[in-house]
Formats: C-alpha cells, sequence, structure tokens
C-alpha cells in the first residue's frame, strides 16, 4: 500500500509571483512564500517541499535539485529556464514546466517602449527636466517610421514585436533558422539567411531568442561592427546573447548611438562589471528585468504555472513540462483520463497480484494493449509512464519514487521493468467500449523466453486466462476495471477496494459484512464480478466445490462459472488479519484490499 505523507505537500515561493496564481494552490496545498533566501537558505529548506514555484531570480542548481528530496515539480512562471538545471531534473524525473505565452505581451510591449524611449531620449531628458532644466535642443531625436527593424528569433516575442512593429511603419527582416515562411509572410517579415546580412540592413537590432549554446555571446564585436554607424541595439531577452564588454565599447566609439537593455549577464550587475558600466552610459537606455513585469502578465504566468504545479501533485499531465516529451492538445485532452486509468491498472495489479498473499510471485513483462480510439493515438508516453509509476508506487515510499513522463523509461530500465505496447484496431476486440486498455502479466517462462519489450503478439490480441489480466475503460473521466482476471467486472477504481473471490452461492455477502462490521469498516457500495463465459476455463477441468468448509487458493482445475468476484468499496484499510480471516471462511477462496 503506498505510504503516504501524512501533511498537504508544501510549495516553497521563493519571489515574488501574482497572488492569483497562489490562492489556486492554497485549499490543497501548503504555500510558503519566503522571498529574499539565500542560496544556503534555500538548500537548507528545500527538502521539504513537494513544488518549487520560481521566476528569473532564484537559481535552482544541481545541488538544490538533489538536496530537494521530495520535489516532483519545478515551476517557472515565465518562459526562460537558464536559471534552472533542466538536465539536472530530468535525471531526477523532476517535472519543469514553465509558462510558455502568458508574457509574451509584455515583453513584446516593453521592447517597443525601450526603442521608442530610445528613439525620442525620453529617459535622460525626463531626467533633465526633473532635474529643473528646459533643454529643447539636446534632446532630438529620430522617428521609428521607414526605419528596419531587425530580428533575431522570430519566436513568440519576436514575431509579437514584429506586428508592432509594423504597426509603427516600420520595415522589419528576422533571422530565425525555424521561423514558419509563411507565418512570417503573414505579418509582412522579411526573413534572411544569414546573420550579416540582417546586421546589414537594421537601424534598430532587437534579440529574441533564449540563451543557449548557439546565441550565447552571438553579438559580439565583430557583429557590432557590422551594423551601420549610428545603429542602436535592443536585449529584452537575455543578458549572455550579447558581450557586454563589446557593447560597452561600441557605445563609448560611438560606432552605436544607443542601447536599451532589460537584462544582464550577471543581475543584479556587479558594482565595477561590464554591465555596471554599461547602465551608467548616458546613451543606455535600461531597465533591470522588467520585459514580464505587468499586472497582466504577472497574473498570467501565476495562475498557468500554479494550474500545472496541482495537475502534476494530483498526478495528472501538466501542459507545458519543458523536460517531458511533447503532447498535442488534442491527444492531451483525449488521453488524460487513459493515464488516470492506466495508473490504476498498474496499480491494481501490484496491489491484487504481486503483493497480496499468495500473489509475490513478481512479473515484470507486460503487454500494455490500446484497443478502439485510443489505439489510433501515437504518443503513448505519457500512458506508458502512468503504468510504471502505477506498478511501482505501491511497493515505494511516495518520498523515494518521483515517477513522471520524464523518467518513467530509466526507472523502468533500472528496475527490470518491459513493457511491450500494441496498438489494435481490431473492432472485435474491445467490443462495446469506444476504447479499451488491457493489462496482461506475462508468465514468467514464456516472458524470459523472449526478447524484452519486442512486439510478438502485435494484432492486440487478448492472450488467454492464465495470465493475470486487467482491462479497464474510461466512461467520460470516469476510469472503469471492465476485466479483473476471469471476471467480467465493473467498478470504479477508486479508494480502498476489497476484492474477495468466492464461490458464487448464497451468504458470502453476509459472512465477508459480519467480519467487517466487527472492525468498524463500512462499506460504501459493493459490486459483483461474474466469470465471463468467454473467459472461463474449459468445464471438463473443473473440480467440484470443497465440501469440507476448506478453501484455497483457486488453481486452473477449480477455476470455473460458479466463481465471482465480489468488490467491497470501504471507508479504510483493512489489516492482513482481516483479508485472512475472510479467506478461511467457507467458499471464500482470496480476499485482498487495495487502496486505488
Ligand atoms: N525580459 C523579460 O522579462 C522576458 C524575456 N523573455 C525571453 O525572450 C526570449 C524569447 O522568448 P519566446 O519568444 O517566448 O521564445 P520562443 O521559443 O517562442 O522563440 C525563440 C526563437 O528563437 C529562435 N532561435 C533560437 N536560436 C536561434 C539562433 N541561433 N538564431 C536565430 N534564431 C534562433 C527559435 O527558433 C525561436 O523561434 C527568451 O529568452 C525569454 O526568456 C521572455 C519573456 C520576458
Ligand atoms: O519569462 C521570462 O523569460 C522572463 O525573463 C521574465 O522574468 P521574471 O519572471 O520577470 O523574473
Amino acid at each position: 500500500m503506498p505510504l503516504l505523507r501524512a501533511s498537504r505537500p508544501k510549495v516553497l515561493v521563493p519571489e515574488k509571483l501574482s497572488p492569483d496564481g497562489l490562492a489556486l494552490l492554497r485549499s490543497s496545498l501548503d504555500v510558503h512564500e519566503r522571498k529574499g533566501l539565500s542560496a544556503d537558505e534555500l538548500l537548507q529548506i528545500i527538502p521539504d517541499y513537494d513544488a518549487l514555484l520560481v521566476r528569473s531570480e532564484t537559481k535552482v542548481t544541481a545541488t538544490v535539485l538533489r538536496a530537494a528530496k521530495n520535489l516532483k515539480v519545478v515551476a517557472r512562471a515565465g518562459v526562460g529556464v537558464d536559471n534552472v538545471d533542466v538536465e539536472e531534473a530530468t535525471k531526477l524525473g523532476i517535472v519543469v514546466v514553465n509558462s510558455p505565452s502568458g508574457n509574451i505581451g509584455a515583453a513584446a510591449e516593453h521592447t517597443i517602449a525601450l526603442m521608442m524611449s530610445m528613439a525620442r531620449k525620453i529617459p535622460e531628458s525626463c531626467a533633465s527636466l526633473k532635474d529643473g532644466k528646459w533643454e529643447r535642443s539636446k534632446f532630438v531625436g529620430v522617428e521609428v517610421k521607414g526605419k528596419t527593424l531587425s530580428i533575431i528569433g522570430l519566436g513568440k516575442v519576436g514575431l509579437t514585436v514584429a506586428r508592432l512593429a509594423k504597426g509603427l511603419g516600420m520595415n522589419v527582416n528576422a533571422l530565425d533558422p525555424y521561423a514558419s515562411p509563411a507565418v512570417a509572410a503573414s505579418a509582412s517579415v522579411a526573413l534572411v539567411s544569414s546573420l550579416p546580412e540582417l546586421l546589414a540592413s537594421a537601424d534598430f537590432l532587437t534579440i529574441h531568442t533564449p540563451l543557449i549554446a548557439s546565441t550565447r555571446g552571438m553579438i559580439a564585436e565583430a557583429e557590432l561592427a557590422q551594423l551601420k554607424p549610428g545603429a542602436r541595439v535592443l536585449n529584452v531577452a537575455r543578458g549572455g546573447t550579447f558581450d557586454e564588454d563589446a557593447l560597452l565599447a561600441a557605445l563609448e566609439s560611438g560606432h552605436l548611438s544607443g542601447a536599451a537593455i532589460d537584462v544582464f549577464t550577471s543581475e543584479p550587475p556587479a558594482p565595477d562589471s561590464s554591465a555596471a558600466r554599461l547602465i551608467a552610459h548616458p546613451r543606455a537606455v535600461v531597465t533591470p528585468h522588467l520585459g514580464a513585469s505587468t499586472v497582466e502578465a504577472q497574473e498570467n504566468v501565476s495562475v498557468d504555472v500554479c494550474e500545472q504545479v496541482l495537475e502534476i501533485l494530483q498526478g495528472s499531465l501538466p501542459r507545458s513540462a519543458v523536460n517531458a516529451p511533447l503532447i498535442l492538445p488534442e491527444e492531451y485532452k483525449k488521453l488524460q483520463p487513459f493515464v488516470r486509468l492506466v495508473e490504476k491498472l498498474g496499480s491494481l495489479y501490484t496491489q491484487h497480484y504481486a503483493t497480496s498473499p499468495g500473489g509475490a510471485m513478481a512479473r515484470n513483462t507486460f503487454d500494455l494493449i490500446y484497443q478502439g480510439e485510443l489505439a489510433s493515438i501515437n504518443n503513448t508516453k505519457p500512458l506508458f509512464a502512468a503504468l510504471i509509476k502505477g506498478l511501482l508506487s505501491p511497493i515505494s515510499s511516495m518520498e523515494g519514487l518521483n515517477i513522471n513522463i520524464v523518467n518513467a523509461e530509466l526507472v523502468a530500465r533500472e528496475r527490470g521493468i518491459f513493457v511491450s505496447e500494441q496498438h489494435s484496431r481490431d473492432p472485435s476486440d474491445h467490443s462495446s467500449y469506444s476504447s479499451l486498455v488491457t493489462l496482461v502479466a506475462r508468465p514468467p517462462s514464456r516472458a524470459s523466453s523472449r526478447a524484452p519489450a519486442s512486439d510478438d503478439n502485435s494484432t492486440g490480441s487478448i492472450p488467454d486466462q492464465h495470465q493475470r489480466i486487467i482491462s479497464g475503460t474510461c466512461s467520460g473521466d470516469r476510469p472503469l476495471i471492465t476485466r479483473l482476471g476471469r471476471f467480467e467486472a465493473s467498478f470504479e477504481p477508486q479508494g480502498t477496494l476489497l476484492i474477495c473471490e468466492n464461490y458464487n452461492s448464497p451468504g458470502k455477502i453476509g459472512v465477508v459484512g459480519n467480519i467487517l462490521g466487527q472492525e468498524g469498516v463500512n462499506i460504501n457500495f459493493m459490486a459483483v464480478a461474474p466469470v465471463s463465459p468467454k473467459l472461463a476455463v474449459n468445464e471438463s477441468l473443473k473440480e467440484p466445490f470443497p465440501t469440507d468448509g476448506s478453501s484455497q487458493e483457486p488453481t486452473a482445475k477449480s477455476q470455473s462459472l460458479n466463481e465471482a468476484l465480489m468488490i467491497l468499496g470501504i471507508d479504510r484499510g483493512v489489516p492482513a488479519h482481516v483479508t485472512a480471516a475472510l479467506a478461511k471462511e467457507t467458499g471464500i477462496l482470496s480476499a485482498c484490499a487495495v487502496t486505488l
């Protein structure tokens, strides 16, 4: 049974986040806002937390992540994740999510605001006037209309800047190896194929790429020299894309008329650094990383990542995981209930077959068969991950095991679990259900005689009844178990369930009810699952019912149409001695409690 932590999951928020998102968390999580933590303090307290919510200031290093024993998610309330060691998070199975579009408009508008401020010398004329001066001739600017704005990186922010600049009457060209020509054309942006070509045409140059290997130091001395004398540059993306020494030199030499900078290599910049001298330069317009700092953007990103934190802590798919396989929104909608279902199949398997008394013989090779509409989904990685999580979480402490789409394959490999995923489009296989998922645990002899996770049985037909098989479907969003071993079932895999295999004769419900009553256990619902006629063993193998009142584990020979499963939803877990006592009752073959 999973080891549950007594307290509510804890979320650490070491930076200023909009309260709109945090309010979503407070009803189910403990939210601790701890602004101004030092790196050491963060390291000290991080082991306590299940989720960490950051903006750009907190450095989520490998050391922090390794110390974060309970951490399931790092949520970046913004776009850039360069302050998070995503590779280490991936290794540790920690999901990193961001808000890929919540602050795009804000960053683009800030870029335009800086461009206009620089063109019309707003900051310095404002400061002069506040200083009591009236210096009209000193602050003659330039117009942007008819000028060329050159954009490096025509992604979400770059494209929004392009559209705004077109509205100002600018000519816009862009360099981006991954930009769609159709999208660029629709925004009247001319795509150029080389950086020298882009630089040569720029009156204003702006960069909107992430800080990655190919963009670090991208605009250095040689590139600045290729700009027209008097050109102006902007950086609202990331410090480090421009070489700050070279930028300072180009301003000081007068080659550049201006630089507008929102982001710096080190934030806040060290007092004697080039960045600090850039900030002090009279022709630099600077802001302290304010691109995303609007009320609207902060609400957007806060709500976006807080929703994802909730989703992840509830075991659902995050919509914007940075370190997980991409899943299309329409697939997400279709897959989500099945992710829950498959996790339940795995957990039910482990608790019912692998860890229940008499079921200890572990099997590690599984078929996971998708039938019906589900068979047409190609990206089933979330389902695979859900299975691994379901199989393993009942036998691992929740603290130690943090399985998700990021690390599921690695964990499965390490544990020697092999899963062969099969897609069956044969309509006869899933009868009345629009989609059906079946988990088959292969018997050890067959499992060991084949290569792991290859795909024999590729037709998806269900193997024989001697295997441990669980099938399920979704009714709307509700998962439903439709088959458990030989039994045709229909129950929701939710809460604590007592599963008794018994001879289908009168009085069994009363016997079980009595024993549970003595333990003070309430029964919330009951379902009976008969043997499916299709799945019953050949009648010739059938043995007579025991007459001595003893009950035994069912063998292949004793399996018959006269057996049934009784599934009771109960209000608490039952100790092992109760299931043992139940299994000793006449006509009850086995009893097992599972928590799903
Ligand atoms: N100052 C601030 O407060 C904010 C800064 N940002 C930053 O803006 C940047 C852009 O964000 P988004 O537009 O959302 O990202 P995005 O991923 O939508 O776009 C980035 C674009 O850069 C292109 N790119 C990557 N490497 C390139 C290269 N070597 N040469 C040319 N193009 C290249 C990509 O193909 C992509 O189209 C990020 O660094 C982000 O962190 C975003 C929001 C606020
Ligand atoms: O979203 C981004 O990439 C940003 O740079 C915004 O940073 P911030 O959340 O304002 O610290």
